[in-house]
């Protein structure tokens, strides 16, 4: 920088001075053009200084703490010179403007890199950004600074020639919550809920998202030392080595975050980190990770402190996976394969993409072409033998569904009464997870389906057949719109639970695949047409391990895959693919006069209802079927609920207008 130093270059208490970074600078050298990030403490501008671009960090000064701590920052920032840490090119520590002026990293930070745009770097790229890293947290140490906010969002990039190549390096930034380390040991615990909580504008409100890169001790309120800046770094390199957000099973950030927020509250991620020793999950064995990474990587995480290694052990330790790996390479002759394309598409154009599918549409295309092809062969199952004394129920039905306390509407329903006969009848309940998309699509695919195999199958088959058929349907349409479009978004792998009810003459089957339930009130009392497909019930667990799946203990109960799935089977989920089944389990039964009515509901209603419940809130409900679902599913919402709820009640037998009443 050009800008001249003004003797005496101190700051105006004379606590911060500096030989080579001006500290006050004429008005006329910068001008802020916009900003580029907000965060709870401050707004990072664009800005020009003395005609170059940099970025102005302007920190919201609202008491004289804050003032103090600007000082405390500038101080030890005035001291920082390495090629690994962002670097200060000039402040401006007067009232009534206090800013810091970093040089510009044209490539944004680590976090958006990897999450927005999908950056999938090269394991050498990863070894490469490893040790500049540790080469910038080495030397803080040694200065005896301890960062203590070391995360992708405070990892900025720039391309640089290193090394003859190319490299996207990076540079440690935000020294909001660094401290001497001599000092830590005055700041207390309190001090700590104050100075030192974890930063980060859009993560500030979702404090899970923060949670993920602090070490057991911080989240137990003990000390801080270095090794806690080496539990970060762990953290960080598996992040950027795998592209997953710690904890969830994605590349996106949007929707990891709220995939992070409905698995953990903060309290549930901090004790399953603190106790039960819970780490993101490693990379894939067969993504060929250079093992001797991965290991380094979880002796930074453990749990102890002391069994971390330093930042010397740390560079010595990716020196040696940097030989190995040369001397594997070398000997393989390795033709590199190339690298998959990575298209311009940031996370809102995907989100605009997902949107703009329409997936109701989408499963209505499938149900009509398959009606046409079926038309020719209808034989419905009736029975030439059909008793005339045989139990002839008279049904009326209604549905009621609603969001609920959640933003968006992930589950659907369909009621097709008289289906292709005046005494056939289906009723389906889909609750989508992951996005609609798969809920949205079953719902308009899976009826037309059943609609075609009705007159070739047994009901059983047939609803059987229709669940595998609209899974397989939905997966191979997901695909097709993956692939044009070049959107790489390989991690989206939306699913849903799905129930469904049919009734033939005085035959009721239910289908069901995951979590949704079907109950039967037969003389005033409830009977189960279903059981729940979760990783907490034994048999499930078994029949996922049989198929090749991994069941795990996470945080409060098991989960199935990577994905961290509590249901057991279900349409789409293809990453859960073949053991998240999409074939139900049928029940049959007989229909008789004692036969009052049928409740399907999604598990938002049965999270905080028992079957008996339903019943006595049923007895003195006005018997229409519309209204005793929107009862139930109102007193659900009700009762705290926190999902989507949606409700469809049939009745079995006419209902007297007293009744209705009631
Ligand atoms: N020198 C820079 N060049 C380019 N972008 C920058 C620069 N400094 C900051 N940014 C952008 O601004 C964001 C916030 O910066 P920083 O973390 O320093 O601010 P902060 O107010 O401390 O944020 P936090 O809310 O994380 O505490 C960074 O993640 C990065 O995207
Ligand atoms: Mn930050
Ligand atoms: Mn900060």
């Amino acid at each position: 920088m050009v800008v001249e130093i003004v003797e005496p270059n101190t700051c105006i208490r004379g606590c911060c001075r500096s030989d080579s970074i001006p500290l006050h600078l004429p008005a006329s050298s910068y001008s802020l053009s916009h900003p580029i990030a907000r965060g709870a403490e401050s707004v990072v501008y664009e800005a020009i200084l003395d005609g170059k671009k940099v970025a102005v960090k302007k920190p919201i000064l609202s008491t004289s703490e804050d003032i103090d701590k600007f000082h405390k920052e500038l101080q030890m920032l005035c001291k920082l010179d390495h090629s690994g840490v962002a670097k200060l090119v000039a402040a401006h520590a007067k009232p009534v403007n206090y800013m810091f002026f970093f040089k510009y990293y044209e490539s944004g930070n680590l976090a958006d890199k990897l999450h927005v745009e999908e950056w999938n770097p090269s394991f050498d790229e990863v070894l490469t950004m490893s040790v500049q890293l540790a080469k910038a947290l080495q030397y803080l140490h040694n200065l005896g600074i301890i960062h203590r906010d070391v995360k992708p969002a405070n990892i900025l990039l720039i391309y640089r020639l290193w090394q003859l190549d190319e490299n996207l390096l990076p540079h440690l930034a935000d020294f909001g919550l660094a401290e001497y380390k001599k000092d830590l040991n005055q700041v207390s615990v309190e001090n700590w809920r104050s100075s030192g909580k974890p930063t980060g504008g859009f993560h500030k409100k979702k404090m899970v998202g923060t949670l993920i890169y602090m070490a057991p001790e911080i989240l137990k309120r003990e000390m801080h030392s270095e090794k806690s800046d080496a539990y970060s770094y762990g953290i960080t390199i598996n992040e950027l080595l795998t592209g997953v957000v710690p904890y969830t099973n994605l590349r996106a950030e949007v929707q990891a975050h709220t995939v992070l927020e409905m698995n953990y509250s903060e309290q549930q991620l901090t004790a399953a980190i603190v106790s039960e020793g819970l780490r993101p999950a490693l990379a894939n064995l067969d993504s060929g990770a250079p093992t001797g990474l991965q290991h380094l990587i979880q002796r930074c995480w453990d749990a102890n402190p002391q069994n971390r290694p330093s930042f010397d052990d740390i560079i010595l330790g990716l020196g040696h996976v940097r030989k190995c790996r040369k001397t594997v390479e070398e000997k393989k002759k390795a033709v590199v394969e190339p690298s998959i394309p990575l298209g311009d598409e940031n996370s809102s154009s995907l989100r605009n993409y997902q949107i703009s599918i329409n997936w109701f549409t989408k499963g209505e295309n499938f149900s009509k072409s398959s009606c046409i092809a079926a038309d020719s062969c209808v034989r419905i199952w009736h029975d030439p033998l059909t008793d005339p004394s045989e139990y002839h129920p008279v049904l009326s039905w209604g549905s009621f569904a609603t969001c609920g306390r959640r933003e968006t509407m992930e589950d659907t329903h369909f009621l097709m009464p008289h289906m292709r006969s005046e005494d056939i009848h289906v009723f389906g309940i889909f609750d989508g997870h992951r996005g609609a998309a798969a809920a949205e699509f079953s719902a308009s695919a899976l009826p037309g389906f059943l609609q075609i195999l009705v007159s070739t199958k047994s009901p059983s088959d047939a609803l059987l057949e229709a669940f595998v058929k609209t899974d397989v349907a939905f997966r191979e349409e997901l695909d097709n719109h993956r692939k044009p479009k070049g959107v790489i978004q390989k991690d989206w792998h939306p699913g849903c639970t799905a129930i469904a009810a049919l009734i033939v003459r005085n035959k009721l089957f239910v289908a069901n695949a995951g979590d949704c339930r079907a109950m039967l009130c037969r003389a005033s009392c409830a009977h189960s047409l279903s059981k729940d497909h979760v990783a907490s019930c034994l048999d499930e667990r078994e029949r996922i391990i049989r198929t090749g799946g991994q069941v795990t203990w996470v945080v409060d109960t098991w989960r199935v895959g990577p994905a961290a799935l509590q249901v057991t089977r279900s349409i789409g989920d293809g990453d859960l693919k073949p053991y998240v089944t999409a074939e139900p389990e049928i029940t049959e039964t007989t229909l008789s006069v004692e036969d009052e009515y049928l409740v399907l509901a999604s598990d938002g209603l049965w999270d905080v209802m028992s079957e008996a419940e339903v019943v006595n809130i049923m007895k003195d409900t006005v018997k229409e079927a519309g209204m005793c679902s929107k009862r139930l599913a109102t007193e659900a919402a009700g009762r705290g609920s926190r999902d989507n709820i949606t409700v469809i009640v049939v009745f079995l037998r006419p209902v007297s207008t007293a009744e209705r009443i009631y």
